[in-house]
């Protein structure tokens, strides 16, 4: 036998920390793929057992039953749909062709997530070459992408903004012969507002529940193809309920809670692969498991360390610099990701962490400088150039350390190896939000850390994730402040001192405001980040308003969160009318507490 190109990731992960029970005890060939598909999976992308997830819905797939799947992140849902699409397309007689134009679509909600997947399916598609994988995606050369189309894509994978502009404009696109719909993070997809886009693409190519049956179908073929559609996510919500219910006909659910209607019966035999897990066959209304009730709980990777940090407003950015130079130095191989809730956020701390240099003995000095935080950072936000976004998506997943600031359009799906820690700067609002960003560490049994930075009136927010089923431990954060010097001298006061008046903190804070104060670009990232992020916390919605109160934060301390000695005079105009509505706001409250 041949020796296996990479290591087997199932038997490494399985023996890693949360690894039991992840994989199931049968091969890829038992689930009824092709042998040389399982064979490839295992020699050759070094899938050695398939997950449980995959272990439950691939036989579904295969079966040809339109499936929604709802998994824990990191669990193998890419392989869910491409490997059944892959096993099914290579035994067509006679074997597909560009000229038969597209088979299977695969809709993502973001750009890296439609490289991403598009790599994978590079790979499962190495033995069988006659199968074309394509991607279009925004910020591509359409007319680059309509020469591909015109060419024929078997398998393609898009965003749908793209998609529905090439459906309208691109008249060589080739779908007649489609077969397979895929919505991959369907929930996202809809989150994004690409409802109405999905439900035009849905008309175009016919795929609504109503008229499933593929009626256009080649001659040549000699089955008679029926339409075949899968939505997949961790977390689902009522917009895919919606979605489910106009896509998808006499839908299997696989991974959802069937004890929340133990009546539903089982319609479909699985065989003995199958042997465990939750799979429902019915109609979606019947079961409901995909309510978003607020107290529906998330499947987390049972390994993964969660951890809050309650820190001031004012001293939020001293104490995320601090942890990551704590943790850069003490261990230089790793990856981090951060998460911000704006671009203007990501743009400003970047630009901070690749100017803010540090000489050893703590004076900023000229000559022997170093980066503050010792690794390679890179940024990822929806405002980048296209090809700065593919870059930093590339360079990120092929680094052994670095460290990337993020908006949400890192949240979902992507597959960065070995990430070892998510920190969530700002808060992410939805708790299935939180479960998504967390979900880029921990993968596959791997071990993970999550850290979430609250401010002490934030704090209720813990409740929120308790009512999900999601409970942090405190950080130690202590430790690692009392663990700089000042001047060569450490703070070894036993006497508990706030963090505000820890000596550390109060150094560092000052020098980076005569830092930034210096550094007239940085000063005007500074200064737009500030505006945008007192505009996207008042953004929360819902429940979460009473959480992320705008009119409890004092402006002024969260310009010093972004290095500013003082409050930003010159702002946007939407930021004046936020400050006059909050104005308006204290007043009513302060008029009905005398009242009162
Ligand atoms: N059977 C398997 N054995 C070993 N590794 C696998 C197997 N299936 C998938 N993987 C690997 O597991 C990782 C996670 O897979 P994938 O990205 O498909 O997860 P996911 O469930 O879609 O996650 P998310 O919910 O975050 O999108 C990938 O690196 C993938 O290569």
């Amino acid at each position: 036998m041949k020796e296996p190109k990479e290591k087997k990731k199932g038997t490494e992960a399985a023996a890693g920390a949360g690894g039991e029970g992840l994989f199931a005890s049968c091969s890829f060939s038992d689930l009824g793929l092709h042998p040389a598909l399982s064979q490839h999976l295992r020699d050759k992308m070094g899938f050695e057992f398939p997950t449980q997830i995959q272990a439950q819905a691939i036989p579904v797939v295969v079966a040809g039953r339109h499936v929604l799947v709802n998994a824990a992140t990191g669990t193998g849902k890419t392989i869910v749909y491409l490997a059944p699409i892959v096993h099914l397309l290579q035994m067509y007689e006679p074997r597909v062709q560009r000229s038969d134009g597209t088979f299977a679509l695969v809709l993502v909600p973001t750009r890296e997530l439609c490289m991403q997947v598009h790599g994978v399916l590079q790979k499962l598609l190495h033995r069988f070459h006659w199968i074309v994988p394509g991607y279009i995606m925004g910020g591509e050369n359409r007319a680059k992408e309509k020469a591909r189309l015109r060419k024929g894509i078997s398998i393609l994978v898009a965003t749908p903004g793209r998609l529905l502009d090439h459906l309208k404009n691109t008249s060589s696109f080739n779908y007649t012969n489609l077969r397979w719909i895929v919505f991959d993070e369907a929930d996202r997809i809809l989150e994004l507002g690409f409802g109405k886009a999905v439900e035009e693409i849905l008309d175009f190519l016919g795929s609504r529940q109503a008229d499933h049956v593929c009626k256009q179908h080649m001659n040549t073929k000699s089955a008679k193809f029926s339409r075949q559609n899968l939505l997949l996510s961790a977390t689902l919500n009522d917009k895919v309920n919606h979605l489910a219910n106009i896509s998808l006909e006499n839908p299997i659910m696989i991974g959802m809670d069937c004890k929340k209607d133990s009546a539903v019966p089982l319609k479909l035999s699985l065989g003995d692969a199958v042997s465990s897990g939750s799979v429902v066959g019915g109609d979606l209304e019947g079961v409901g498991a995909l309510s978003s009730q607020p107290t529906e709980n998330y499947n987390l990777p049972s390994q993964l360390v969660q951890r809050y940090v309650k820190v001031s407003c004012g001293s939020r950015l001293v104490v995320l610099l601090s942890i990551l130079r704590f943790v850069f130095e003490r261990e230089t191989s790793q990856k981090i990701v951060v998460f911000f809730s704006t671009c203007d956020a990501v743009d400003f701390h970047y630009s901070l962490l690749n100017k803010f240099n540090w000489s050893p003995n703590l004076q900023p000095e000229a000559n022997q400088e170093q980066k503050f935080v010792s690794c390679r950072s890179f940024h990822l936000h929806g405002n980048m150039e296209h090809d700065d976004r593919r870059k930093a998506f590339h360079e990120f997943t092929s680094e052994k350390s670095a460290l990337l600031l993020c908006t949400d359009v890192a949240a979902r799906g992507l597959d960065f190896p070995k990430v070892r820690c998510i920190i969530q700067y700002d808060s992410p609002g939805e708790a299935s939000e939180y479960v998504h960003r967390v979900g880029r560490t921990a993968r596959l049994g791997e071990k993970g850390e999550a850290l979430l930075f609250l401010q002490p009136v934030e704090i209720d927010y813990l409740h929120d994730l308790q009512h999900h089923g999601v409970s942090l431990k405190e950080y130690p954060l202590q430790k690692i402040i009392d663990s700089f010097s000042v001047h060569g001298q450490k703070h070894h006061n036993k006497k508990l001192i706030s963090l505000e008046t820890h000596p550390w903190v109060l150094f560092l804070q000052k020098t980076l405001e005569t830092f930034i104060s210096t550094e007239s670009k940085l000063k005007k990232l500074a200064n737009d980040a500030f505006c945008s992020w007192v505009r996207a916390y008042t953004a929360h919605r819902g429940e979460l308003k009473r959480i992320f109160m705008v009119k409890k934060l004092h402006l002024g301390h969260v310009a010093r969160s972004f290095g500013l000695k003082d409050q930003p005079s010159l702002v946007g105009r939407s930021h004046l009318i936020e400050s006059k509505k909050r104005k308006r706001d204290q007043k009513k409250t302060l008029h009905s507490v005398r009242c009162f």
